[in-house]
C-alpha cells in the first residue's frame, strides 16, 4: 500500500491537516503512530482507511477488507452489545465475533446496551467489529485508552497475529502499548507532516486521589473505574 504526495483539508479555503504525506507500507508489518493532540493522527488513519479521501495526493493498494477501529466508539445507538455485533457481522458476510469477545473478556457485556458501556467496554466493541472480519488492512486510534489491563496485554499479541498472517496493523497511541514489539515501525505526526522512525518519548505523571462514596456504592465503583484501566484499591475501611 502506498501513500504518494497526500495532502488534506475538511474544507476549502482550511489549512492542510495533512500535508504532503509520501509512505510505502508493507504486508506483515505493525506501525505505531504518536503525535501531540491535533496533530492530524485520526485525519491520517481515517484517511488510510479509506473513510476520507486526499485533498491531493493517492493511496493505492489497500488491502481490500479493512477493520478500523475509532478512537471513540458510537454508543448512541440504540442496540445491545450483542445486536450491535450480530448486525455487523452481517454486514461482513457471516464473520465471526463471538471467538473475539470472548479474548476480550466482554461476557459479562453483552446483554447491555451500548449507551450504558463504560469507554473501555465501548472500545472493545469496536475492536471486535474491526477484527471480526480478518482485516488485511487493521487500523486502531488510541485503543489502550481506558482499556483493562488483561486487554492491555492482549492487544499486542493480536496486533502481532493479524500482521503474521501477512496483515498491515498500524496504531495511533500515546502510551506505548505497542513498545516492546520486535519489527515495530515508528510514525509520528508533527504539525500536519509524517515524519518516518520518530519515536515520541512516553511520559507520563501519576496523580493519585482519594474519592468517598456510599459504602454499598464501592464494588461497582472499583469495577467502573478498573474498567477505564486505571489502578484503583479501597484505602479505608467503611465505618458506617
Ligand atoms: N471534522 C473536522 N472538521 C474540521 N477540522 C477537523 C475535523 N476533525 C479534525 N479537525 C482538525 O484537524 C486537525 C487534526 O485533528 P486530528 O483529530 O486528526 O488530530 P489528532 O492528532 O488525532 O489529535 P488527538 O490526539 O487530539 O485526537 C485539528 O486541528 C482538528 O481541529
Amino acid at each position: 500500500m502506498r501513500l504518494s504526495n497526500v495532502s488534506f483539508r475538511y474544507r476549502r479555503r482550511d489549512p492542510l491537516v495533512i500535508e504532503e504525506a509520501d509512505a510505502d507500507l508493507t504486508s506483515g508489518e505493525v506501525i505505531e503512530l504518536t503525535g501531540v493532540n491535533g496533530a492530524g493522527k485520526s485525519t491520517l488513519l481515517r484517511l488510510l482507511s479509506g473513510l476520507a479521501r486526499p485533498t491531493t495526493g493517492t493511496i493505492a493498494g489497500r488491502p481490500p477488507v479493512v477493520g478500523f477501529a475509532p478512537d471513540r466508539f458510537p454508543t448512541d445507538q440504540p442496540f445491545t452489545v450483542t445486536a450491535y455485533l450480530r448486525h455487523m457481522s452481517r454486514v461482513r458476510g457471516g464473520a465471526r465475533w463471538e471467538p473475539w469477545a470472548e479474548r476480550l473478556t466482554m461476557g459479562h457485556l453483552l446483554n447491555t446496551p451500548l449507551s450504558d458501556l463504560s469507554k473501555g467496554s465501548a472500545h472493545k466493541v469496536g475492536l471486535v467489529q474491526a477484527l471480526m472480519a480478518e482485516p488485511g488492512l487493521l487500523i486502531l486510534d488510541e485503543p489502550f485508552a481506558g482499556l483493562d489491563v488483561d486487554t492491555r496485554e492482549t492487544l499486542p499479541v493480536i496486533a502481532t497475529e493479524v500482521a503474521g498472517r501477512g496483515g498491515i496493523v498500524i496504531v495511533s497511541d500515546h502510551q506505548g502499548g505497542l513498545r516492546g514489539l520486535p519489527g515495530l515501525r515508528h510514525w509520528s505526526m508533527v504539525d500536519g507532516h509524517l515524519k518516518e522512525g520518530t519515536v515520541t518519548p512516553v511520559e507520563r505523571s501519576h496523580a493519585t486521589v482519594a474519592v468517598t462514596l456510599p459504602a454499598d456504592e464501592l464494588p461497582r465503583f472499583l469495577a467502573r473505574v478498573r474498567d477505564e484501566g486505571y489502578q484503583a484499591r479501597e484505602i479505608e475501611e467503611s465505618n458506617g
